[in-house]
């Protein structure tokens, strides 16, 4: 399909599954929109009204939700989060588009007074949005208040023509997502009431006072919360489908033999096979866990910042940006493993992968830039590094939250394993990615001092140590997955048999994550050589062991033939049938041949007189 064919099948899939939703009465995320919404892929359309809707929650006041929140469900309007301009999507603070209080008339005038201060990028905002949550710079009573968030109408509701004073469009060509029309906004001097400014944290006073409580960052709020969301909803099934059809595939795909005239063998049997795809499984497996207990966190802390409790909120803010950053950036590489590892099939998109990895190359990038999250991460660890310990290394006794409180936790110099069995210990494995990430900050921070005190300011050391700070945020959050993944075996006493499965897949990912990290743990000698070498043969074993389970393990993600599109994945196994039939169906064999009339027909008569 081409780009308009994608966006108009995906308004329809989302127009016919909200009269299907109305009808049987399922509410915004209930079990069976998410449930639809995993069938369908997520090629639905109206994703950022979604976003708005969460926002909105975060955001707004009680009576603002109370009137925006039904015309949403209902579809009466159609709304995207409209925060990142052409000149700014990281640097919020640098946001231009200006909302400037007019007591005289109790409006907001809001207005794009560059280039630069385009909205670019918002979701649903191209062809489709009636309404935009804007984010921008207040301005009351002559003084800059920092970015809050408006509602604007951008569109009629009457006929969805522009309103005055709103130019919009669509952004273009993408590398992926082109069933989304992602969008541009320009606003010249569009006026909005007063009660339109979400005012949950902070509100304009008739007269212009302003008033809020938090700091500015708490406007970042709806951030967390899409973070949050977006792991189990939309990143984590990408690599989950990737490795359901790699590894399905690489039991029906033959090639070669182990030995000469031996039979041709599954390519899963081959030791490197497994090693590209294993891991991956273990990987999102872990993933799905860790994303599982962050989310309980968020509903824990969740409802406390709304009512003005904002004890938990820096933790929360640390750990999702680091676990949006880890998991985006992991599920990437392993996606395009995945790919690759399918050979040239791989490469087709009939295959299902190069969609999945242009999907989840997106998420890298969008709700924060991955390496920007992991440094709002390494602030976070540094700067409790450096309360906890002081500027002169003693261990004071400060209360660490509960992430990082290994930080103060006096750690071993060696690791105690004498052989390949003792790494399968999981006290054993967490102990030494929490020394791993502990020295990582310690030396960050550290760093960052050496540098003060040779004259540079904050901001300056800051930068020159930013290298250091993302290695060791980076290390925090495989401490946080190891140690996630051990505590949730630890739950499943009950069920020995899924435990003993899920321990190998434990182990499995923490080996995998010391082995590829091997560097930071021989650099003070934590690890020997020898030992990292029986690292190797415990991780080894386990890939034996796991490829026995493997297709069972990807069969428990429990995803359609439909959903998965792949003529690699199916589950009947018949790829190579699905594949010559899919190509047949190509518009490239079911359309003709332009170019033959045109220019092929042409050069190939225009030698027959000399034949
Ligand atoms: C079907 C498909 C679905 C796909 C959906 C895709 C949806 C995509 C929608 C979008 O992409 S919307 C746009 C998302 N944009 C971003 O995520 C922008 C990323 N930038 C930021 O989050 C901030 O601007 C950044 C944190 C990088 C910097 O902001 P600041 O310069 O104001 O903060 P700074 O770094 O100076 O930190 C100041 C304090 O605020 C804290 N802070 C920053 N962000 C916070 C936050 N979010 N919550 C709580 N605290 C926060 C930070 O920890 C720090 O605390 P301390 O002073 O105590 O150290
Ligand atoms: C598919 C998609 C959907 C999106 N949907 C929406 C949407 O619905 N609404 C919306 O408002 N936005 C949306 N966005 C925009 C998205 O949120 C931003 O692109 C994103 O936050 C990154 O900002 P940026 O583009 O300004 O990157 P930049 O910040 O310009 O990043 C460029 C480079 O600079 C580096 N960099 C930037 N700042 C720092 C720093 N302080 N320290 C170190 N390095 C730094 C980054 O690491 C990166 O390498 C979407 C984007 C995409 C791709």
């Amino acid at each position: 399909m081409t780009q308009n064919e994608r966006y108009e099948a995906a308004v329809k899939r989302k127009c016919h599954l909200q009269t299907i939703a109305k009808r049987q009465g399922w509410s915004e995320g209930s079990p069976e929109l998410y449930y639809s919404y995993r069938t369908l892929s997520g090629d639905l359309a109206f994703s950022i009204h979604t976003v708005f809707l969460k926002s909105l929650k975060s955001l707004g006041s009680e009576e603002q939700i109370a009137k925006w929140a039904p015309l949403c469900n209902d579809f009466q309007i159609i709304a995207t989060y409209a925060q990142t301009e052409l000149g700014h999507g990281t640097y919020l603070q640098g946001l231009e588009t200006e909302a400037t209080y007019d007591a005289a008339t109790q409006e907001f005038v809001v207005h794009s007074p560059t280039m630069t201060a385009t909205k670019w990028w918002p979701g649903d905002l191209g062809r489709s949005a009636t309404h935009a949550l804007v984010q921008a710079q207040l301005i009351c009573s002559g003084a800059r208040q920092g970015m809050h968030a408006f509602i604007v109408p951008i569109r009629s509701l009457q006929d969805h023509t522009p309103l005055p004073g709103v130019t919009v469009g669509d952004i273009g060509p993408k590398m992926g997502f082109h069933h989304i029309d992602h969008g541009f906004l320009r606003l010249d001097h569009v006026r909005i009431p007063r009660e339109n400014m979400l005012s949950r944290f902070a509100q304009v006073l008739p007269d212009g006072t302003y008033l809020k409580v938090g700091s500015l960052q708490i406007n970042y709020l709806s951030m967390v919360v899409m973070r949050v969301d977006l792991l189990l909803g939309e990143i984590i099934p990408m690599l989950q489908k990737a490795c359901v059809i790699a590894i399905r595939y690489s039991v029906i795909r033959h090639q070669s033999s182990l030995r000469p005239s031996g039979p041709e063998v599954k390519i899963l049997d081959y030791q490197t096979q497994q090693h590209k795809l294993l891991p991956q499984l273990a990987t999102v497996y872990a993933f799905h866990f860790l994303a599982s207990n962050l989310l309980k966190f968020f509903h824990s802390s969740y409802s406390a910042i709304l009512n003005r409790d904002f004890s938990h909120l820096p933790e929360l803010h640390a750990l999702s940006a680091g676990i949006k950053a880890m998991v985006s950036d992991l599920c990437l590489q392993g996606t395009e493993l995945c790919r690759r590892a399918c050979g040239g099939h791989g490469y087709s998109k009939l295959s299902g992968l190069p969609s999945l990895v242009s999907r989840v190359t997106a998420s890298c990038t969008y709700e924060g830039e991955n390496t920007v999250l992991y440094l709002q991460t390494a602030r976070f660890l540094v700067k409790n590094y450096l309360q906890a310990h002081g500027s002169l290394g003693s261990t004071s006794q400060i209360f660490l939250p509960k992430s990082i409180a290994y930080l103060t936790t006096p750690y071993q110099a060696r690791c105690p394993a004498q052989k390949a069995a003792d790494f399968l210990h999981a006290k054993l494995y967490t102990a030494a990615w929490a020394h791993v990430a502990a020295r990582l900050i310690k030396d960050s921070a550290h760093h960052l001092q050496t540098l003060m005190q040779s004259g540079a300011d904050w901001d300056e050391a800051w930068n020159q140590s930013t290298v250091l700070h993302l290695q060791a945020a980076k290390a925090h959050c495989y401490y946080i997955s190891v140690k996630n993944f051990t505590e949730t075996l630890d739950k499943l006493e009950n069920e020995p048999a899924i435990q003993q499965v899920l321990k190998r897949l434990c182990d499995l990912y923490a080996l995998h994550s010391i082995l590829t990290n091997s560097g930071d743990f021989l650099h003070d000698g934590f690890l020997s050589g020898t030992q990292v070498d029986a690292v190797r043969t415990a991780y080894l074993n386990l890939l034996l062991l796991i490829r026995k389970d493997a297709i069972l393990l990807t069969d428990a993600f429990d995803f359609t033939d439909h959903c998965l599109n792949s003529a690699l994945g199916c589950y009947d196994g018949n790829v190579y049938e699905r594949l010559f039939h899919w190509a047949q169906r190509s518009p490239t064999n079911t359309q003709g041949n332009p170019a033959y009339e045109k220019y092929i027909k042409p050069l190939l008569q225009s030698w027959r007189s000399k034949l």
